[in-house]
């Protein structure tokens, strides 16, 4: 049975394939204070919030079961995410899912404060018929700009323009092409304060976007410009926009957002130019429905299949690439298994190099796959795909990813090289069509050996007899032989076997071979999941 603990305010009809699964259990706690969270966070495996629970660094030290944390809504400013990925907890969110919504309330509140709805309705409902104090102003032919030509921006744009609006649109993706399909001018900032008549803004807030509307952007401002923020606080300077209305420069704004939520400054909240509402931006009871719907079935997927689809601590991948990658991030991860196994230590540096029809593919995830698989065998089920870079970051172990225009002799290939000091190992490996999976390099031994649990490493010299004398000791304790391989790198020199074997070796039944004369070396090297490894689906049982 999985745990999952809802804070916030969010949709019962969206939790509802939460509510009828019956391997979940989901609890409901809306108004949990700081304290209260900490103490019943570590019965949990899944947290459902909005933006009100902080969900910080601290708290997380209290999560011990906890596996996913899911965001009903798109901004995760209020997760530490960083504390989350350190913990191998997966963050999703729901991009998209109340895109419309926060489009209908940026138009709304344009509207209501180009025509002062607000302070309007307070009068009038105040006893007062006042028809001389609000002679708003129109839309029709003003200059709209968008700061932020994202999901919400773009929507903004295409309604603004059925107002009769000119749209300017400033992002750094935004292409001549695509703003002349949507009927709009790609912009630059300047532009936009130039020639703005209203100003929306629909970026995330990031070091580059906090307080991007300050003092200096609105000088260039046009004057009787108006804002509307339904994005993020803080990416409007208040103080700047408060001093620039009080100048008469800004003719009004309209904020959904605020540097502090709730916000209680009165500078913003006396201002008879400025129209609030608290965060309303999503609510709707459509986008509501949404966002707890994608994210309740995103965590059943999560938890149940361990499939991952809007994570934010990981590197996204279409369904298509996935799929593409697949067999590579399976062998990946036993390629990781099998260097660190024949270093026998934890390594310093870490090198992988990409060659052939890898070197076209998006390979994070695949690299991420290596790592989990070099570091879980000293740090075992901590380490999942989440946490794997920032472990190794930790471990103050380099890491260098290389991709090769040279050929390798295979449609693709991925080298694998680990450093502990002056001691070096390496794996080489490929999918090759229609055979699947294949270890083709140890050290600089040329072989092929297909990833089997349990594998037998023999360095011996180079002398006729040896292959019989090792066959016959495993016979003897029974141990039956899938494969056989050899390699070596001169004739007469040192050479290489590589042994499939249907059950784990004994340590008694290492000491007997090194015995045999001319054999130098035998290790054991063991792979984690190998049958339940190579059926179809991003492996991520660690994280289960
Ligand atoms: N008020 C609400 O209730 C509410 C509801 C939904 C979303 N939001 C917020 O609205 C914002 C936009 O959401 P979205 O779904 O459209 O996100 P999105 O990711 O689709 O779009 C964001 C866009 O901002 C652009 N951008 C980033 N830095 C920029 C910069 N310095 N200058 C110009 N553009 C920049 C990005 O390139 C991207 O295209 C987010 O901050 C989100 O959290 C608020
Ligand atoms: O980022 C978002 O999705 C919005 O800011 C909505 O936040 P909310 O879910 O707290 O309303």
């Amino acid at each position: 049975m999985f745990k999952v603990l809802v804070t916030d305010g969010i949709s019962d009809t969206g939790l509802k394939s939460l509510f009828d699964h019956p391997n979940f259990i989901v609890e409901r706690q809306p108004t949990l204070k700081f304290e209260e969270l900490k103490n019943i966070i570590g019965d949990y495996e899944a947290l459902i919030v909005r933006s009100q629970t902080k969900v910080s660094a601290e708290l997380l030290q209290y999560a011990d079961k906890l596996k996913v944390i899911a965001r009903a809504g798109v901004g995760v400013d209020n997760i530490d995410v960083n504390a989350a990925t350190g913990k191998g907890i997966i963050v999703i969110n729901a991009p998209g899912a109340n895109t419309i919504a926060a489009t209908e309330h940026t138009l709304a509140m344009m509207l209501s404060m180009a025509r002062m709805i607000p302070q309007a309705h307070k009068k009038t409902v105040g006893g007062e018929w006042d028809r001389n104090s609000f002679k708003g102003v129109e839309l029709y032919k003003k200059t709209l700009g968008v700061i932020g030509m994202g999901k919400i921006g773009t929507e903004v744009a295409k309604r603004a323009k059925s107002f009769g609006m000119n749209i300017l649109g400033y992002d750094p993706y935004l292409t001549e092409e695509r703003a002349e399909k949507l009927g709009m001018k790609k912009a630059s900032l300047d532009l936009i304060a130039r020639e703005s008549d209203f100003i929306t803004i629909h970026t995330p807030l990031t070091n580059d976007t906090k307080g991007l509307v300050n003092d200096e952007y609105l000088s260039k401002t046009k004057k009787g410009v108006r804002f509307i923020n339904v994005a993020r606080g803080g990416i409007i300077d208040e103080k700047a926009l408060v001093r620039a209305i009080q100048a008469g420069h800004v003719a009004g704004a309209a904020l959904d957002v605020f540097e502090k939520e709730p916000v209680a400054d009165p500078a913003l909240l006396d201002n008879p130019n400025i129209i609030v509402t608290p965060h309303l931006g999503a609510s709707t009871v459509e986008a509501q429905e949404k966002v707890a719907q994608e994210v309740s079935e995103e965590i059943i997927e999560i938890l149940e299949t361990q499939s991952i689809r809007n994570a934010v601590n990981m590197p996204q991948m279409s369904g298509e690439t996935q799929q593409k990658m697949q067999p590579y991030l399976l062998l990946g991860e036993h390629v990781g298994q099998l260097v660190v196994q024949l270093l026998k230590h934890a390594p310093s540096k870490i090198e992988i190099n990409y060659y052939g029809d890898l070197i076209e593919e998006d390979t994070e995830l695949l690299t991420r796959t290596m790592i989990k698989g070099i570091l879980s065998y000293h740090l075992s089920d901590s380490v999942n795909l989440i946490n794997a870079l920032h472990l190794l970051k930790e471990q103050g172990v380099s890491y260098n990813v290389q991709k090769n225009a040279s050929n390798k002799g295979f449609a693709n290939y991925m080298e694998l090289s680990i450093t502990k000091g002056s001691e070096t190992a390496k794996i080489g490996a490929t999918v090759l069509n229609g055979y699947g999976a294949r270890i083709v390099k140890i050290n600089d031994y040329r072989i092929d050996v297909r990833p089997e649990s349990h594998l037998l490493l023999v360095k011996h010299q180079d002398v006729p007899g040896m292959i019989g004398k090792v066959g016959s000791l495993l016979g003897d304790y029974q141990i039956n032989i899938g494969t056989m391989q050899v390699g070596r790198t001169t004739v007469g020199g040192e050479a290489i076997m590589v042994l499939t074997l249907d059950k784990q070796l004994t340590p008694e039944v290492i000491r007997a071979l090194t015995l045999i004369n001319g054999l130098n070396e035998a290790q054991s090297l063991e792979l984690d999941n190998v049958d339940s490894f190579y059926p179809g689906r991003l492996e991520l049982e660690k994280i289960k």
